[in-house]
């Protein structure tokens, strides 16, 4: 699974603590663009790899308090170090050289400090890279295509380094390219001499033989400088690179300690080393890499592997100095490790108790050089046919694997460009961060701590908002009455506001529909996007009908994720699907209102992040029919207003959001919480539903197409009486069936989409009504036959289907029955009947 950089930060270790109101001091005369004094540091150290510790430096400044920053900090560790290590100040050098004049992918650096007096060690001060960084190079967790896209990424960015012409780039004298293989392998001999032997770990005779038989066998090119030499990355591996949050792209190559110049097929070799052995599994007996445990699926082989790289870097074949190159690279590793391994006996390695078997692991590499060298062919002569370095980018793989709407031709429901960008973007981050996480999401949901908040889900947040898939669902006209209201017109990233996503993507009704259904494909997904239910009908109602203050109190902590709401509408005692029944009652005291009533099923006020609630009751009980009742905000810490239970949907309590039963005693909230006045709550709740009703709408058909996916594998992959459920008859016209029924809900959804946003919501109300009722029944149907394919599977909590199939149900009662909407459409019917 992909690890977000953010993930990856753990608080600073005692041992590497430093004056942070120095750093302060100094990042804001020498950081471009660090945030203006006073500011709020917070620093966290990267938990991963790293000889030289890495921190990350958030800087708030206490004046515009949205202004978040982040840097990294990479700094020598403290003590006496070896003249030659931790060469921070190199590091800088190449990583500003490529920054300024090449797009090799490298995070771009700021300032470098070699006075100690500041923080006792050189350090510099780099971009914070948010993305994706992947720390077993089997992928697990990623599905095939996507790890094929991202190897195929990797050796691109290999390509991309090699390719530098370093005398243009000021770095001729970075190192010596000539005789590199043979001046490494001295050093690295050298260095396992230095940790083995008399009083230290026993030497391994094999290691010896080793380096004589490299010395003997150093490739002819090696003593050049001519082509193949050049920059040399030196620990070129896939958990090094920071990968774009949604798209397979390297954003940043990391970790350029061993950078220098020389022989470049060594860091060929070394990025090749998981075909070969796999050092992650220290205490099994089997260390085959990929080539002998199987390359996991959608890996591409080795020799596809470097056909990538030859073809992006224009480079020869190398199978002529492979057996070399690769016997080096497990040489220089048993060397490493050895080092470590003294080092452990000696209580300082820093690798903590892993260190422990780094003895055993420079052997086991020892023994895979020899079997390697012993191999009688080890890559094919010719590079394997067909394969070139064509990038397909992200965007073009996906859209030919997913696109079912024509971008260019014309039509009522053909989606424009921007919203193929976004809903390809979209199913990306699903893929990436989604899916990935909903069985630990559900672990949380059915522990003790169920009504707390997985930590990732605030960090996919952020990360949602980076990528611009936030707050979509806004329509353009209440971003606009927001804009008015809020910054009088002006943009609202120029008032302060860091998120320039705060009033959505400007997208209509119908635009949203195609990226809405997406994110209906899990149950966890729209509230990552800030466009889950409730939250997206109480923003709307604040977007329509709130004052300037009620915007500023609640709605913008609601756009901006950080609080969330409930809307308390239905009560126990009387039919609510009739909402002139509601008794709850609001009087007016003063300067205050006092609410008294019992509501239940308010979805979302069990979430600890809910701070607010929209109460429908009546402000007058013998007005006429529609104008007694008003909407009002209460702030749910009020006093009187006390959560009694969690109700369960099947036995699903939809945890940590949850639905409550309420009760509010006295409760008295002051009379600017009105929402536009009394009587007007039937008014309101016109507004309020319709978008929320199709937006339900389009989640089903989400629900209903993941269900048809789901499926469609397992019956291409159960056997029953001989034969695959896919071939049984029965099973083919089934889901043929589901099909048909889906592309009709989805027309009719994107239908009213489309009256919803050129004729409003009142005219819209027939086809939104239709599409209310035929969008559950349809995903319920759905998602029964998924669940049948699954046989007693389908019905367990193992896969999604039986928490998507329960959701779906309680849409035939929620936001009205069936029956209701069926009364509406019916109505019609008649009305034009009668003109
Ligand atoms: C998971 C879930 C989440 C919910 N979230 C919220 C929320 O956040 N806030 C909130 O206020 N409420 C919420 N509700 C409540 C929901 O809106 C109500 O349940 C719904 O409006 C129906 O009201 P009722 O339950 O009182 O049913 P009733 O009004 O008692 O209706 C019962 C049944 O009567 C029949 N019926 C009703 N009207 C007609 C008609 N005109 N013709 C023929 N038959 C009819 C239907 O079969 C209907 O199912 C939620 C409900 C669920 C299940």
């Amino acid at each position: 699974m992909a690890m977000l950089t953010s993930n990856l930060l753990d608080p600073v270790n005692s041992g590497h603590r430093f004056d942070e109101a120095a750093l302060l001091r100094y990042a804001a005369a020498n950081v471009e663009g660090f945030p203006p004094p006073p500011v709020d540091l917070t620093v966290l150290q990267f938990g991963h790899g790293q000889s030289n510790p890495t921190f990350c430096l958030e800087a708030v400044s206490r004046v515009f308090p949205g202004a978040v920053k982040r840097y990294v900090l990479r700094k020598k560790p403290p003590g006496v170090l070896l003249e030659s290590a931790h060469a921070v100040e190199r590091e800088f050098q190449v990583l500003k050289a490529l920054g300024v004049h090449t797009d090799v992918p490298v995070p771009k650096v700021f300032c470098l400090c070699t006075d100690t007096s500041i923080l006792g060690t050189s350090f510099y001060i780099m971009e914070y890279l948010e993305g994706r960084m992947f720390l077993d190079n089997k992928l697990p967790g990623i599905i095939p295509e996507r790890r094929k896209a991202i190897y195929q990424a990797t050796a691109r960015a290999l390509a991309s380094l090699h390719k530098v012409n370093v005398d243009s780039i000021g770095l001729q004298k970075f190192g010596r390219r000539e005789n590199y293989c043979k001046r490494q392998v001295e050093r690295w001999e050298k260095q396992y001499l230095a940790s083995t032997g008399e009083g230290k770990p026993d030497q391994n005779p094999k290691m010896l033989d080793l380096a004589s038989w490299l010395k003997q066998h150093i490739p002819q090119e090696d003593s050049s400088a001519a082509s193949g030499t050049g920059l040399v990355h030196g620990d070129f591996r896939i958990d090094n690179l920071v990968f774009h949050p949604v798209e397979d792209r390297v954003i940043g190559i990391l970790d350029w300690e061993l950078s220098t110049l020389g022989n470049q097929m060594c860091d060929v070799a070394y990025s090749s080393l998981p075909y070969i052995v796999d050092v992650m599994l220290v205490d099994r007996e089997s260390y085959g890499g990929f080539e002998f445990n199987g390359t996991p699926e959608g890996i591409p082989s080795l020799a596809e592997y470097l056909a990538v790289y030859c073809s992006a870097s224009g480079k020869p074949w190398p199978a002529a100095g492979w057996k070399f190159y690769v016997a080096f690279s497990l040489f220089r590793g048993a060397s490493i490790y050895a080092g470590v391994y003294h080092r452990w006996t000696l209580g300082n390695a820093s690798g903590g108790e892993r260190a422990r078997y780094a003895g055993n692991v420079a052997n086991v590499l020892i023994d895979y050089a020899w079997a390697f060298i012993n191999k009688k062919s080890v890559l094919p002569l010719q590079p394997p046919q067909g394969i070139q370095d064509s990038e397909v980018s992200w965007k073009k793989l996906d859209k030919e694997k997913e696109d079912s709407y024509p971008a260019k031709e014309q039509g009522k429901f053909v989606p424009s460009q921007k919203v193929l960008e976004l809903r390809n973007k979209l199913l990306m981050f699903m893929e990436n961060h989604i899916y990935p996480m909903e069985s630990e999401f559900y672990e949380l949901a059915q522990s003790t701590a169920r009504w707390t908040i997985h930590p990732q889900e605030e960090k996919l947040k952020e990360l949602a908002k980076r990528e611009g898939l936030w707050n979509l669902w806004i329509p353009l006209d209440s971003a606009a009455r927001a804009r008015k209201l809020l910054f009088d017109g002006e943009d609202h990233a120029s008032a302060g506001y860091w998120n320039d996503h705060l009033l959505g993507a400007g997208l209509s009704n119908l635009e949203y529909g195609y990226l809405c259904e997406i994110m209906g494909r899990s149950v966890w997904a729209p509230q990552i996007f800030n466009c889950g239910a409730p939250d997206t009908g109480n923003m709307e109602v604040l977007l329509r009908y709130g004052t300037k203050e009620q915007l500023k109190e609640w709605l913008i902590p609601l756009l901006e994720g950080k609080i969330r709401s409930g809307f308390a509408m239905t009560e126990p005692q009387v039919a609510s699907s009739d909402a002139t029944n509601i008794e709850c009652s609001i009087t007016r005291q003063g300067d205050f209102y006092v609410i008294n009533g019992k509501k239940w099923w308010t979805s979302g006020a069990m979430d600890p992040r809910c701070k607010i609630l929209v109460v429908m009751g009546k402000t007058d009980f013998t007005a006429a029919k529609h104008k007694q009742q008003s909407m009002i905000l209460v702030d749910i810490n009020t006093p009187g207003v006390q959560i009694n239970r969690p109700l369960l949907v099947f036995g699903f309590d939809d945890a940590p959001h949850g639905h409550a039963e309420i009760t509010f005693e006295n409760v008295r909230v002051p009379v600017e919480n009105i929402l536009l006045g009394e009587g007007r709550g039937f008014e309101i709740a016109q507004g309020r539903l319709g978008p929320g009703r199709l937006h339900h709408c389009m989640r089903l058909i989400g629900a209903a197409e993941r269900g048809m996916q789901m499926m469609a594998e397992r019956a291409l992959r159960r056997k029953v009486f001989g034969k695959l459920i896919a071939q049984q008859g029965s099973f083919l016209s089934s889901i043929a069936k589901c099909r048909i029924e889906l592309e009709q809900a989805r027309l009719l959804v994107l239908e009213a989409a489309d009256q919803l946003d050129r004729l409003g919501n009142k005219k819209a109300r027939g086809t939104i009504a239709m599409a209310k009722v035929a969008a559950p029944n349809m995903a319920l149907k759905v998602l029964d036959m998924a669940m049948q394919v699954h046989g007693a599977a389908g019905l367990s909590s193992d896969t999604v289907l039986s928490h998507l199939w329960a959701t779906a149900r309680t849409l035939r009662i929620a936001d009205g029955p069936d029956e209701v909407h069926l009364g509406t459409i019916g109505k019609l019917e008649l009305q034009r009947a009668r003109l």
